[in-house]
C-alpha cells in the first residue's frame, strides 16, 4: 500500500468531528474534483506493508481510525482487507472516507467499520463518475453519505439524488451536507436546510477552523 502521511488529531469531518483520531492518508487518486483541498497525496508516499501501517497507528493513542487518501479504495484490495481484519481485531472503530467511485461491496466491513460515501456534486466535475449501484449497498445507521457543496446547483442535485435512490433520513439514512471550503456563505447552505426541513447533518470541516486551512496533517 502507499501512505501519504498519518497523523493523529480530531476527526474534522463526519459524525464522529471532534473525536481524536489517527488518520492513514493513502496515496493516489483515480479522481480530480475541483475544490480537492489534498493535492498533495495523488503522488507522494512510501510503500508500506499493511502490517507495517497498523503498527504505525498502534504507536499513536486512542482507538478510533479514519482511512482516507487519495482514495484509499484503489489500494489493493487484499492489504486494504488485510488492514481491516487487522484493526478489527485490535477493537479499533474505523471510518472509510471513499469518493463514490469504487465499488463498496468489494469491501466487506467487520463490526465497527462504515464508509463515508462522498457522492460528487456538479461543480466538482466528477459527477459522471459515481457509482450510484453504491447508494442500494450502504447499510442505513452504519454509513453516511455525504455531499460538499458549492451552489444551489450542488444542493438541488444532491437532494434529487437523496429522494431518487430513497435514502431519507426518516429510513435511517445518515445524510451530511458540507460546504465546499470558502466557496458557499455558510448561512445560505443552513437557510436552504431549514427552508425545505430537511433532517439533512450540516457539517464543516473543524480542522479548518482550528489550524490554518492550509496546513498538512491535522
Ligand atoms: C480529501 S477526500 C479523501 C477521500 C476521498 N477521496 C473522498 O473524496 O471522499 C476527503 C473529504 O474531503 C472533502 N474535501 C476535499 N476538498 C474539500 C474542500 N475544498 N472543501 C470541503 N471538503 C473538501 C472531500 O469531499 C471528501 O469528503
Ligand atoms: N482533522 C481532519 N479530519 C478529517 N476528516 C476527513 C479528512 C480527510 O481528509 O479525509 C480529514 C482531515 O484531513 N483532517
Ligand atoms: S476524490 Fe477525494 S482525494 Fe480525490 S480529488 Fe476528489 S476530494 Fe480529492
Ligand atoms: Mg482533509
Amino acid at each position: 500500500m502507499r501512505v501519504n502521511e498519518i497523523f493523529f488529531s480530531i476527526q474534522g469531518e463526519s459524525k464522529s468531528a471532534g473525536l481524536p483520531t489517527v488518520f492513514v492518508r493513502f496515496t493516489g487518486c483515480n479522481l480530480r474534483c475541483a475544490y480537492c483541498d489534498t493535492t498533495y497525496s495523488y503522488f507522494e508516499g512510501e510503500t508500506k506493508t499493511p502490517r507495517e501501517v497498523f503498527a504505525m497507528i498502534q504507536s499513536y493513542p486512542g482507538k478510533r481510525v479514519c482511512l482516507t487518501g487519495g482514495e484509499p479504495l484503489i489500494q489493493p484490495r487484499e492489504e486494504m482487507n488485510q488492514l481491516l481484519q487487522m484493526l478489527s481485531d485490535g477493537q479499533y472503530e474505523v471510518s472509510i472516507e471513499t469518493d463514490g467511485s469504487i465499488d463498496i461491496r468489494k469491501f466487506p466491513l467487520f463490526d465497527r467499520q462504515r464508509f463515508v460515501l462522498d457522492m460528487k456534486v456538479p461543480s466538482s466535475g466528477m459527477s459522471h463518475k459515481m457509482h450510484f449501484a453504491n447508494l442500494e449497498a450502504i447499510v442505513p445507521e452504519r454509513d453516511e453519505v455525504k455531499f460538499v457543496i458549492g451552489n444551489r446547483d450542488d444542493y438541488e442535485w444532491s437532494v434529487s439524488v437523496i429522494r431518487q435512490y430513497q435514502i431519507m433520513p426518516e429510513q435511517g439514512y445518515q445524510i451530511l451536507f458540507s460546504p465546499v471550503f470558502g466557496a458557499i456563505d455558510l448561512k445560505t447552505l443552513v437557510e436552504w436546510l431549514l427552508e425545505d426541513q430537511l433532517d439533512i447533518r450540516f457539517q464543516i470541516q473543524l480542522h479548518k477552523i482550528v489550524w490554518d486551512p492550509n496546513q498538512r496533517g491535522v
